[in-house]
């Protein structure tokens, strides 16, 4: 699929006293899902609406396909967005909605209900929006997004308002989505969603890059040389691997994480010790704890008004 990227480059917005976005740059490659993730405030719907054309950068580019959005000629054919699942009018049916909006773009009536039927929102579209779910607008909105087929698609928080079925949903369809070539960019609050549905992920906190990196990557980083046991003998099993110079520390009721031994050395003195034992195994974080040691700091200082500069 051509064209399907997203660059981000050294992109800078203000808003008054607040940088939103301070030189952020990252790229998002055609066939892959890339996780868009940052405490709140950070600069996310900022750099996504600057993808869009909808708030211009002070300095930096935003670009889609390798052309910033006023320079697409047909946008709805290059880029798809979901931005705010709420606007839609109530007395409007969905299935109008996207007729309309088709109509417009100057595409096939069909491509309506190729979408609808995507999203699985067939015979709701019948109905008027002022009765939909979030989760019913959610799913109208991904619609809308895929209805000229965009190599590049913009999610924010797609996710919100879904229940476990239509999470799962999206998840399969950001898949087969991206495997079709295109470049997926989504962002969300829901690290466990992230996990297994992207394969890349980029960090931000206070308009800047925190990281950009693989999701394997990122988890191996922060799983580190951690073992898990499991042991109805704490104290014994936490006594004993702390005198040969391990690190241990309680995870739950019967469970250990240990630091500075091998699995096999911890199962060797655990026998050697004769102290009862149900697993032992490689740590692995999840994507959340991850996230959370990579956001710390970013979080402590989510008000970020910069009135240093602002008074120079
Ligand atoms: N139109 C605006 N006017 C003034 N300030 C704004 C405007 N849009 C965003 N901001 C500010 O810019 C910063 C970044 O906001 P943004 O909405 O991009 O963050 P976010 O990462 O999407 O946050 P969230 O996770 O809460 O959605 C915030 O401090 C926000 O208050």
């Amino acid at each position: 699929m051509s064209d399907a990227t997203i660059e981000v480059l050294g992109l800078r917005k203000r808003f008054g006293r607040t940088l939103a976005v301070d030189g952020l740059s990252f790229r998002v490659e055609p066939g892959t899902v890339t996780g868009f993730v940052g405490p709140n405030g950070a600069g996310k719907s900022t750099t996504m609406r600057a993808l869009l054309g909808l708030d211009a950068p002070d300095e930096g580019r935003a670009l889609v396909g390798g052309r910033p959005y006023h320079a697409l000629r047909t946008p709805l054919l290059e880029v798809g967005a979901l931005l705010d699942a709420a606007a839609l009018h109530p007395a409007r049916r969905g299935r109008d909605h996207l007729r309309w909006l088709a109509h417009s773009h100057g595409l096939p009536a069909h491509r309506v209900d190729e979408v609808l039927e995507q999203v699985g929102m067939e015979t709701a579209a019948r109905r008027r929006a002022g009765g939909y779910s979030l989760g019913m607008r959610q799913r109208l909105g991904i619609a809308a997004a895929l209805l000229g087929d965009p190599p590049v698609l913009l999610l924010d928080e797609p996710v919100n308002g879904l229940d476990p079925e239509g999470i799962q949903w999206i998840r399969g369809l950001l898949r087969r989505l991206a495997a079709e070539g295109r470049a997926i960019l989504v962002s969300s609050h829901l690290m466990s969603e992230l996990e297994d549905t992207a394969d890349h992920l980029v960090v931000i906190g206070r308009g800047r890059l925190i990281a950009d990196t693989a999701v394997s990557d990122l988890i191996a980083a922060a799983s580190g040389d951690r073992v898990r046991l499991r042991t109805d003998a704490r104290t014994e099993a936490m006594e004993l691997l702390a005198r040969a110079g391990a690190t241990v520390s309680v995870t739950d009721r019967d469970t250990l994480t240990v630091t500075g031994l091998p699995a096999r050395r911890i199962v060797e003195l655990l026998n050697g010790a004769d102290v009862p034992f149900a697993e032992v195994g490689a740590h692995r974080a999840t994507l959340e704890e991850a996230y959370m040691e990579l956001t710390r700091e970013a979080v402590e200082f989510t008000s970020h008004t910069d009135t240093d500069e602002v008074a120079s």
